[in-house]
């Protein structure tokens, strides 16, 4: 198998990669660097935790090396952690050229990193947001000369989820050059491919990891099929006893909200649970505390919402429990490549209720696997069942009296204002792109209906099915 020398490198890359401890190129590195080097535009599609990042950091390194001017790179990412971890690999394997990075994101003072800006840095690490609010409020510095424009995770800064880029992309996007390199990363990128392949245009290069089955083979991957209301006994029973098997471990815990990610932290406390919580209604600062005490050790579970699901890289987690069911198996396969990276051994343990199995159907089908059933012994859960609920309810409470949902509407209308916006105009502007939606996912709904019933029709009379589809205006009248 070629070495990284092989793939085109300089000799002082190669000896970054060494000391890094990267010995091989992983297979996206092999597929993607040569191409990069070459100068054509990438589209790279590889399972979490196969070194994506490196693929793209190595080839830019060694062009800036050849021709070093600031700013030469912008690298876009979803999250403010997933900012400075990408800025961490350009700093350890771009030392010997005296790498200058710039990390901005939202939740730091945009003073500073106005000045850092206009120093020029090599590299600008970047979550949309706020980048586009320095280029929408500041000329001190220019993006008009970038060589290369990454977007890790790229699917999820174009979809539409509950952080919307489009506006903050379309304004980077006339900032930067169209003569330029385009490299687009993920795990998951076949699902915005055409929107992707409209980016990069520049002899783009799509490469995909061929493989049957799309999280990785060293995942143990499990579900537990858990009544609604004893999820929580069943959740710290699991952490009960995966923390006491196995002593070095870290566990991530996902929740699908900011509120039951709080509570949880709190009760998992309560259990004596070395816990940290991570989600965005926390100030960036904390986020970044829990985030270090997790990384480090000393709290060994992090309990989290989607804002730590892509990217992070915790060699230390051996294990990630969904304690809701993702609604998207592309989460379900974000969340669990948190563990399993590398070629190391992992764990992923999904709680399904009696409400959810619509859903690990719908994982399974998309990552090509079966999810083996996970047995526990009920006594077990039932002993400690009246005290979790005793201790929940506390939790509850507690959480209730700190006006945590009060905070968080305080800090939605704070943000905006900082940005510029009206909240009422923006709430109103919310309500009627839902009501759109609403009314898209109808049509489509029906659609489908229709076409089912042609379907069944046309087999049971042995024809080709003639799709009569409604049109918009009919659905929307
Ligand atoms: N050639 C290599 N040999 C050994 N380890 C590597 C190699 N390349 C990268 N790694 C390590 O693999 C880990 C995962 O890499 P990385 O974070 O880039 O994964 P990824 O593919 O971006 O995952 P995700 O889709 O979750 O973001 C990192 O700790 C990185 O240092």
């Amino acid at each position: 198998m070629a070495g990284f020398a092989e793939l085109g490198l300089s000799s002082w890359l190669v000896e970054q990669c060494r000391q890094m401890g990267l010995k091989q190129p992983t297979m996206v590195q092999l597929g993607c660097i040569p191409a990069i080097l070459q100068g054509r535009d990438c589209l790279g599609c590889a399972k979490t935790g196969s070194g994506k990042t490196a693929a793209f950091v190595l080839p830019i390194l060694q062009k800036l090396s050849e021709d070093p001017y600031g700013i030469f790179c912008l690298v876009l990412t979803p999250t403010r952690e997933l900012a400075y971890q990408i800025a961490e690999q350009f700093r350890v394997l771009g030392k010997p050229l005296g790498l200058k990075d710039c990390i901005i994101v939202g939740g730091m003072d945009m003073v500073v990193q106005a000045l850092e800006l206009s120093r020029k840095p090599h590299v600008v690490i970047a979550t949309p947001g706020r980048l586009a609010d320095h280029l929408r409020s500041s000329n001190t510095f220019s993006l008009k000369k970038i060589r290369f424009l990454v977007m890790d995770e790229a699917d999820r800064l174009l979809e539409q989820g509950c952080t919307d880029f489009t506006a903050d992309l379309e304004t980077i996007l006339a900032s930067v050059p169209a003569q330029r390199q385009t490299l687009l990363f993920s795990a998951t990128l076949t699902d915005t491919l055409k929107e992707l392949q409209g980016l990069a245009t520049n002899q783009p290069f799509f490469w995909e990891a061929q493989a049957p089955v799309r999280t990785v083979e060293q995942l143990d991957q499990r579900y537990l099929l858990v009544p609604e209301k004893v999820k929580d006994a069943y959740l710290v029973h699991l952490v009960q006893t995966f923390y006491e098997q196995l002593e070095e471990c870290s566990i991530i815990i996902f929740t699908n909200t900011c509120k039951t990610c709080q509570i949880l932290c709190m009760m998992l406390r309560k259990f004596n649970f070395p816990t940290v919580a991570l989600h965005s209604m926390m100030k960036q600062k904390e986020r970044f505390a829990a985030l270090a005490k997790f990384k480090s050790s000393i709290y060994r579970i992090l309990i989290a919402t989607d804002v730590a699901s892509r990217g992070l890289d915790i060699p230390t987690v051996q294990v990630v429990i969904n304690h809701n069911t993702p609604g998207l198996p592309k989460i379900y396969i974000h969340r669990v490549g948190r563990t399993a990276r590398a070629g190391r051994q992992g764990q992923a343990i999904t709680l399904v209720t009696q409400y959810d199995i619509h859903l690990l159907h719908s994982i399974e089908e998309e990552i090509k696997k079966q999810l083996d059933e996970m047995k526990v012994e009920e006594a077990k859960v039932l002993s400690i069942l009246t005290q979790v609920n005793v201790v929940r309810r506390e939790c509850d409470i507690k959480l209730e009296a700190s006006h945590f949902d009060e905070k968080k509407e305080i800090n939605k209308r704070k943000q905006l204002i900082l940005e510029g916006k009206d909240p009422d105009l923006e709430a109103k502007r919310k309500a009627e792109l839902a009501k759109i939606k609403q009314q898209n996912r109808r049509f489509k709904e029906q659609v489908g209906q229709t076409l089912k019933r042609q379907k069944a029709k046309s087999t049971s009379r042995g024809v080709q099915p003639q799709p009569q589809v409604p049109t918009l205006a009919q659905e929307q009248t």
